[in-house]
């Protein structure tokens, strides 16, 4: 299978430093391909030491000759403060600078809500909303409001609601706000801040953390959207690459839908028929309805 090859131009991220967390996997690790492969340094960053230095051994065969970038692992959990503070010291004392980031580390389960625990939920709004924070919060600190630099936050597609994974539906809305208010706090800094939502994007590293209901998730999903099909994570990282090069000087504040219009399309969620709801008032508008819907009704 041939390797796929950016479409931005080479060198255009030529020594630039990013951080990208969860980046040995999935989307992460699309996007970290890629920036590489434009010449930007990436260090990748997630809870599990093995699967990062396997995930940067195989990025590093990849990067192609002309460029100067290189890619570093680093453990880091998004939960903990002290471990995003120590993250970004070591980036800032191994490289001096750190350009981007990228806040794609996160994730969920599905439960209906009345079954999650306290523990479950906090784990995900710990996970998805307070590590955005607390990654946002430390580059910001440390470099981008002396430096200027350019933050995406990966959200979903919880527009809708996200009925089945509610949790992330509120972390993730919240991200999408939280990416607004940085945005104002820090553009006087010259700091841009956008978020990007993607569909249901297909890799087996996300699929897997379903477990046996994963392949059902995924290829279900894949006709609630305009493209019939689902996204792969190399389409989530050329709206990444775009929002964070000059050719999105412009844009802040944002958040970018990478979903082949799922969001405006229907939902996965079925709601069975009940008689649960609360009846329509009486009057002349209800008989006109009942007509309707059962015309022997005047008889
Ligand atoms: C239908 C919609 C269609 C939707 C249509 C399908 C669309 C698919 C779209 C895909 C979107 C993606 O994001 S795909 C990418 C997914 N990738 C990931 O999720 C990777 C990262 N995820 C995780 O690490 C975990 O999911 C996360 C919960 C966030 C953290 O887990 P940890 O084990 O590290 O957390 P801990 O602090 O130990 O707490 C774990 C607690 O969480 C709860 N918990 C964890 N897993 C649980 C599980 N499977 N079922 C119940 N509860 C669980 C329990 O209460 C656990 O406590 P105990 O009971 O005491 O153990
Ligand atoms: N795939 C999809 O359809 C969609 C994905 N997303 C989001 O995109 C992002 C990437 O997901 P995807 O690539 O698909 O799935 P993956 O499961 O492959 O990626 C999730 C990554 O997040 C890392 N991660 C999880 N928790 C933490 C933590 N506490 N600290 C640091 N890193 C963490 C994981 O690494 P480790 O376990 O080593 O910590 C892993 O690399 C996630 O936020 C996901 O929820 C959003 C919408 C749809």
């Amino acid at each position: 299978m041939a390797a796929v090859t950016s479409v931005f131009r080479p060198g255009l991220f030529n020594h630039k430093v990013a951080i990208v967390t969860g980046g040995g996997t999935g989307i992460g690790k699309a996007i970290s391909s890629e920036l590489l492969e434009l010449g930007c340094s990436v260090v990748i960053s997630s809870r599990k030491a093995e699967k990062l230095e396997a995930a940067a051994q195989e990025m590093r065969q990849k990067i192609p000759p002309s460029s100067p970038a290189i890619v570093t692992p680093l453990t880091c959990n998004i939960r903990s403060e002290d471990d995003v503070k120590a993250l970004v010291s070591s980036v800032l004392n191994k490289y001096g600078r750190i350009d981007f980031l990228v806040n794609n580390g996160g994730g969920q389960f599905t439960s209906p809500a009345e079954n999650m625990s306290s523990k479950g939920w906090n784990a995900v709004i710990d996970t998805n909303l307070t590590g955005t924070f607390h990654c946002c919060k430390e580059v910001y600190s440390a470099w981008m409001k002396q430096h200027g630099g350019v933050i995406i936050n990966i959200i979903a597609d919880m527009w809708k609601g996200f009925p089945g994974m509610a949790h992330t539906g509120a972390a993730r809305s919240a991200v999408d706000n939280l990416t607004k208010s940085l945005s104002i706090e820090w553009a006087a800094s010259g700091v841009r801040v956008n978020a990007v939502a993607p569909g249901t994007i297909f890799s087996k590293t996300a699929m897997d953390n379903y477990k046996e209901l994963g392949p059902l998730l995924f290829t279900k999903s894949a006709k609630f959207n305009l493209a019939k099909r689902l996204g792969v994570p190399e389409e989530i990282s050329s709206a990444v690459c775009f929002l964070l090069s000059p050719a999105a000087s412009y844009i802040s504040g944002a958040t970018l839908r990478v979903d082949a219009g799922q969001s405006l399309y229907h939902s996965m969620w079925e709601v069975p028929d009940h008689n649960a709801w609360p009846q329509a008032p009486e009057g002349e508008n209800l008989d006109a309805l009942r007509e309707v819907l059962n015309p022997k009704s005047k008889l």
